[in-house]
């Protein structure tokens, strides 16, 4: 089939090189052109594990393609997919949905065959249907250019494994023909006995905002208990795989720490409390409030944690945050909560460096204040304290014994109690977790 996607950020490049590897004949659309030329280039624009090799691939094999150009896309496809961004509007909690609205007025006009336009992208309930109503209005071919929604929820670091094999696909449609397309576009991801959702539009907006924020919550929550855990001097770690082992709740997303950040949660809990009260059902969601504000106090409570191992006093002492992205396995640095706790330090008064295997090109520009350290041995040499705030890999790897040689002073904080705390002990350092006692230092 020959399909568009239109936005190609991390959700759509990776809708793209997906589709192309389903046989798909592809389209990338994208307004940014620096973006599309290097996509078109080979180059991934951003760091997901999987998509330069699926790039490549969809390249060479001629089925994937790139433009800027809104008419070519719009006689190129049988199928639109509008991936385009959500993000929060400034000074409000609802969700900003100009990108949506100019990419179909953009596409709208120029469709002069039957077909379908898809969205992905995250919306507030009641969007599929004035872009429907919006799109047959606009499209020469009237109410042949159908619209359907079809929510996406890959991971970043796993996006490209969960498109390809995802949990379930959910559609919302107005009739069977939008469905039976969607199928078709699907095919090989349903021969794999993936399941099928099909509903209305409404529902299958609130699907996916519902999960991110049955997720969000699931996370606040265990912070919540982290927080009492640490006024009684329990473990949140063995209280979560405690309750974890009840089916019923699950052990997955109840990891404690400083909470969770990127482009999605976090906007997506607001806007979906922002939009139940634009319905008059705003006190249904009221507990999302508080879900955030749970989440936002994590971060506080590193700063005060570091602060009271640092005895006290900020200013002037050298603090390491060793991660700068949102989670690990990606370069996605939105709303990080690595990168706000490092903000906070500085604003203290702390002289702060960041290291990241792949964040710091992002974090340079977003956050121009913080030195950026390229060398993780040279990030943590003559620190006061190092804070682990995202869990790449690298920093499980680290030897406690060797780092302890570089740093003044071996204090460690993990704000994601992610590092074998009994080995850095034993190497000589005060370790301070969040929500469970650490072991004593060695000596
Ligand atoms: N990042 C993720 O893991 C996931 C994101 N989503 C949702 O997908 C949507 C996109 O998110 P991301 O890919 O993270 O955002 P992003 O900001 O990485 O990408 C959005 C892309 O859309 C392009 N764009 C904006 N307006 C355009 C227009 N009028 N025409 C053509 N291109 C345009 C931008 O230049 C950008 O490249 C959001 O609604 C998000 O909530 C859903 C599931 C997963
Ligand atoms: O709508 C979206 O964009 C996506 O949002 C999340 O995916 P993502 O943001 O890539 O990352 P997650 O793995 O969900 O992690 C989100 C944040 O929560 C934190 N987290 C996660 C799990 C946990 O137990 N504890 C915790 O603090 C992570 O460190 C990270 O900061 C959802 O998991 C996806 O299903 C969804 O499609």
């Amino acid at each position: 089939m020959r399909i568009t996607v239109i936005g190609t950020g991390y959700l759509g490049a990776v809708h793209a090189v997906c589709m192309a590897k389903a046989g798909h004949e592809v389209l990338g659309v994208d307004q940014d052109a620096a973006k599309i030329d290097a996509l078109a280039a080979g180059r991934a624009p951003f760091f997901e594990p999987g998509l330069p090799e699926l790039l490549a691939e969809g390249l060479a094999s001629g089925r994937l393609s790139f433009t800027t150009d809104a008419a070519e896309a719009a006689t190129f496809g049988e199928v639109h997919f509008l991936c385009v961004g959500t993000p929060q509007q400034p000074g409000s909690n609802a969700a900003d949905l100009r990108h949506l609205h100019a990419a179909v007025e953009a596409l709208a006009p120029h469709l002069h065959r039957p077909c379908l336009v898809v969205g992905k992208s995250t919306v507030p309930v009641g969007t599929a249907a004035a872009l429907a109503a919006k799109v047959a209005e606009l499209a020469p071919v009237g109410a042949a250019a159908e619209l359907a929604w079809n929510p996406e929820f890959l991971r970043e670091g796993f996006a490209v494994e969960d498109t390809l094999r995802p949990d379930r696909l959910v559609v919302g449609v107005t009739g069977e023909h939008a469905e039976e397309v969607l199928r078709r576009v699907y095919a090989p991801v349903l021969a794999l006995g993936t399941p099928w959702i099909s509903t209305d539009l409404a529902t299958s907006e609130l699907v996916k905002t519902a999960a991110n924020s049955f997720l969000a919550t699931k996370i606040s929550f265990i912070n919540a208990m982290a927080e009492i855990c640490d006024a009684t001097g329990a473990n949140v770690t063995t209280l979560a795989d405690a309750i974890g082992h009840d089916v019923r709740i699950g052990r997955r997303f109840l990891d404690a720490g400083v909470g969770f950040g990127g482009g999605c949660l976090p906007k997506d809990i607001r806007a979906f409390h922002a939009r139940a009260q634009e319905l008059g059902v705003g006190s249904a969601l009221d507990f999302l409030e508080h879900v955030d504000t749970v989440n936002l106090r994590q971060r506080a409570r590193t700063v005060d944690a570091a602060r009271e191992l640092l005895g006290g006093e900020l200013a002037g002492r050298r603090v390491t945050v060793l991660g700068a992205t949102f989670k690990p396995d990606s370069d996605d640095i939105r709303d990080s909560p690595s990168l706000h706790v490092a903000e906070l330090l500085l604003a203290e008064g702390a002289e702060v460096r960041v290291h990241d295997p792949e964040g710091l090109a992002n974090t340079k520009s977003a956050h121009p204040g913080l030195e950026c350290v390229e060398s993780l041995e040279d990030a943590c040499t003559g620190a006061d304290l190092l804070l682990h705030l995202t869990a790449w890999q690298q920093y499980q790897e680290l030897d406690p014994a060797e780092v302890a040689a570089s740093v003044r002073t071996p204090l460690l904080l993990d704000g994601r109690n992610a590092l074998d705390a009994g080995r850095w002990a034993a190497a000589g350092w005060t370790v301070r977790l969040l929500g469970k006692p650490a072991p004593a230092p060695a000596g």
